[in-house]
């Protein structure tokens, strides 16, 4: 069985357009194909080293996602929004991140590469809105990673006695005249954070591995002499008179939504997909305990917290320390501030270590300069990337407090998950074309005979030949030179008439699911509008999301289990209901950011459709490519020997 096309054939008029340097849609929804081996006569690509196991992935990912969140969002939610209910509002944000965790888990599975959402966007959604998931990524990692950098100053600072205490290279200082506070001991972490991640992923895995034991640690002695002072007191917190929901159901939701934050972090997992020793396996395990392990330790420690004091006497900056202290353990602190610190830098190396991977698998699409492809011979580790990612986020952390730009970070994070889902239901109902086939049309492919001529296979998958002069039987060829997927090859006429009909219905469905979720969610959450025109919009989209999605659920779909390159792998239930509420709370939390946040985030998309107008659409590896499934290089080369031939 074997399958080959060359990429050209569906970008011919994009590579025409870029050339002649007009303007083409075609560039934007250009797709790459699934867990492919890139043939240009520019690539050389070598591959991350495959060092790490499920236990590196659970650490990466608990690391990744334990942080900020827990140790000070508890005081404020509990006391504005949730009360003694925030172990719900922490429950239901869980099962909000569990769904996007699903998708990601059926993806990486599916598609295990370095790259995470940007990857799985350009395979199902198009080069477009993959070069913008890129793009928002910066903001959710760089960004990201310089906020928490200079998160961790004021913690450490407690083990000197104060800020006052620091040593004057690690103490902030204000600038005089601009005024601008700069913090050498933020840029100093992340500075050692980039030496690290420069060493290996081994050796950075080993390290996150150290320090989340030692913050879950910490989280586990809050819960346990929590639990125990809670005990021995009677759980003052639980006895207040206004009950377990002060706010109603209404504020244990909100505080669902902001307590999301806490969990995010966990897709940094998938950005290691290219160094795991069994992708296909280890990625959903490690995405689902790591998701399993973050969301028992927040419920347990929010019990623990809201029992021992009454929510609207947290502090709502240093909530877990305070309880602890207002019962005269003193010394806790100090545990508490160690759980916060090494949370926060394993928080950091989370933010930092998927960066250049996703930079490096823009590079290697062509998107950006083949400076961020390049990986060292000696350590497997895209060094320049990570270096690059290092000093930028250093300089961040130095001169700008970045904590205004949080909204900001958390678009770059919905936008992939958002992305994500509808990617899952793009694979499963309108598959593209080198996407596994549903199995009833598997035995059709079957049957197709390959012929690579004489190309030469290299070791290392590569194959030289000219783009273009790949061949198949001719029976893919369209008069136009295009290549039909091959779910209308080799079937009866009415066979493809019937598999076309369903994929149009399927697509329009989706779109449909798309459009109707987000006039649901901005008509929800956008609370200035005339009430009139919020309830229309509710109405409509809500009848467009439910008819689309029982025409989806009553259309035939592929559950990936026969795709190529593995058989079996994750699948994620539920479809299309589960990618569908997966797309609909992360609309509803990117339009809840406000419209300050848009503004910012507007203006960082701009600079990005730029940058991707003036360079990445005319670099595209699309334009001159050849692509080869990777499971097929050996076919490939068998043929291209003349012994299958
Ligand atoms: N990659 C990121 N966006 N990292 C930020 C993670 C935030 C983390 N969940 C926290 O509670 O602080």
């Amino acid at each position: 069985m074997a399958l080959i096309k060359t990429c050209e054939n569906s970008s011919n008029s994009n590579s025409e357009g870029s050339k002649s340097g007009s303007w083409r849609i075609g560039s934007l929804i250009r797709k790459k194909q699934v867990d492919s081996v890139h043939i240009t006569r520019r690539d050389t690509h070598l591959q991350l080293a495959k060092k790490l196991s499920v236990f590196d992935l659970i650490a990466m990912g608990v690391g990744a996602t334990i942080g900020a969140g827990v140790y000070i969002l508890v005081g404020t939610v509990a006391r504005e929004h949730a009360g003694p209910a925030l172990t719900i509002s922490f429950l239901i944000a869980g099962i909000a991140a569990a769904l996007s965790a699903f998708c990601y888990a059926e993806l990486a599975c599916r598609c295990p590469s370095a790259g995470s959402a940007y990857h799985y966007t350009y395979i199902c959604i198009g080069e477009g809105v993959a070069w913008l998931v890129g793009w928002a990524l910066i903001l959710e990692y760089t960004i990201g990673g310089a906020a928490v950098a200079r998160g961790i100053t004021p913690n450490l600072a407690l083990f000197f006695g104060g800020e006052d205490n620091l040593p004057t290279f690690l103490a902030r200082h204000t600038i005089p005249i601009v005024g601008i506070v700069v913090d050498p001991c933020a840029a100093l972490l992340v500075i050692i954070v980039t030496v690290l991640l420069c060493i290996g992923i081994k050796e950075s895995s080993s390290a996150q591995m150290v320090v989340t034991t030692i913050n879950v640690g910490a989280l586990l002695f809050i819960i346990t002499a929590g639990g125990y002072l809670g005990f021995k007191t009677g759980w003052a917190g639980y006895k207040i008179q206004s009950g377990y929901f002060p706010f109603g159901i209404n504020g244990m939701f909100a505080g669902s939504a902001i307590v999301f934050f806490s969990y995010i972090g966990f897709d940094s997992v998938t950005s290691t997909a290219e160094e795991v020793k069994h992708p296909q396996r280890d990625l959903p395990l490690g995405i689902a305990i790591a998701l399993s392990i973050c969301c028992i330790l927040y419920m347990l420690v929010s019990v623990v917290i809201v029992g021992l004091v009454p929510y609207n006497a947290l502090d709502p900056d240093t909530p877990i320390s305070s309880a602890f202290s207002s019962y005269g353990v003193q010394w806790a602190v100090y545990i508490i501030t160690i759980g916060a610190v090494t949370a926060l830098f394993a928080s950091l190396l989370g933010s930092i270590l998927p960066q250049p991977r996703i930079l490096m698998a823009m590079a290697r699409d062509g998107l950006l300069p083949s400076f961020f492809s390049d990986i060292n011979k000696n350590t497997l580790v895209p060094v320049k990337g990570t270096v690059a990612t290092g000093i930028f986020a250093a300089a961040l952390a130095f001169f700008m407090d970045v904590s205004q730009l949080a909204g900001m970070v958390s678009v770059g994070t919905l936008l992939a998950f958002t992305t994500v889902a509808v990617s899952v239901l793009i694979l499963r109902y309108v598959p593209p074309d080198e996407m596994p086939l549903p199995s009833s049309l598997q035995g059709s492919i079957d049957s197709v005979s390959l012929r690579f001529g004489r190309n030469i296979v290299e070791s290392d998958g590569r194959i030289s030949r000219s783009p273009g002069s790949c061949e198949t039987d001719g029976q893919f060829l369209h008069e136009k030179g295009e290549i039909h997927h091959p779910l209308i090859f080799g079937g009866t006429a009415l066979e493809k008439i019937s598999e076309l009909t369903r994929r149009k219905i399927a697509a329009w469905a989706i779109t449909f699911v798309c459009l109707g979720i987000l006039a649901f969610a901005s008509a929800a959450s956008v609370e200035v509008l005339p009430s009139i025109l919020r309830f229309t919009f509710c109405g409509v989209g809500g009848a467009l999301l439910l008819c689309s999605l029982i025409v989806l659920a009553r259309i035939k779909q592929d559950n990936g289990r026969h795709s190529f390159g593995h058989t079996g792998g994750f699948a994620c239930p539920f479809v299309p209901f589960l990618p569908a509420a997966c797309i609909f709370i992360n609309t509803y939390l990117l339009i809840d950011l406000g419209a300050a946040t848009w503004i910012r985030v507007s203006v960082w998309l701009v600079i990005g459709a730029l940058v991707y107008a003036l360079y990445g659409r005319k670099h595209s590896s699309l334009s001159d490519a050849v692509y080869v499934p990777s499971a097929y290089a050996n076919e490939i080369y068998l043929h291209s020997s003349g012994s299958l031939a």
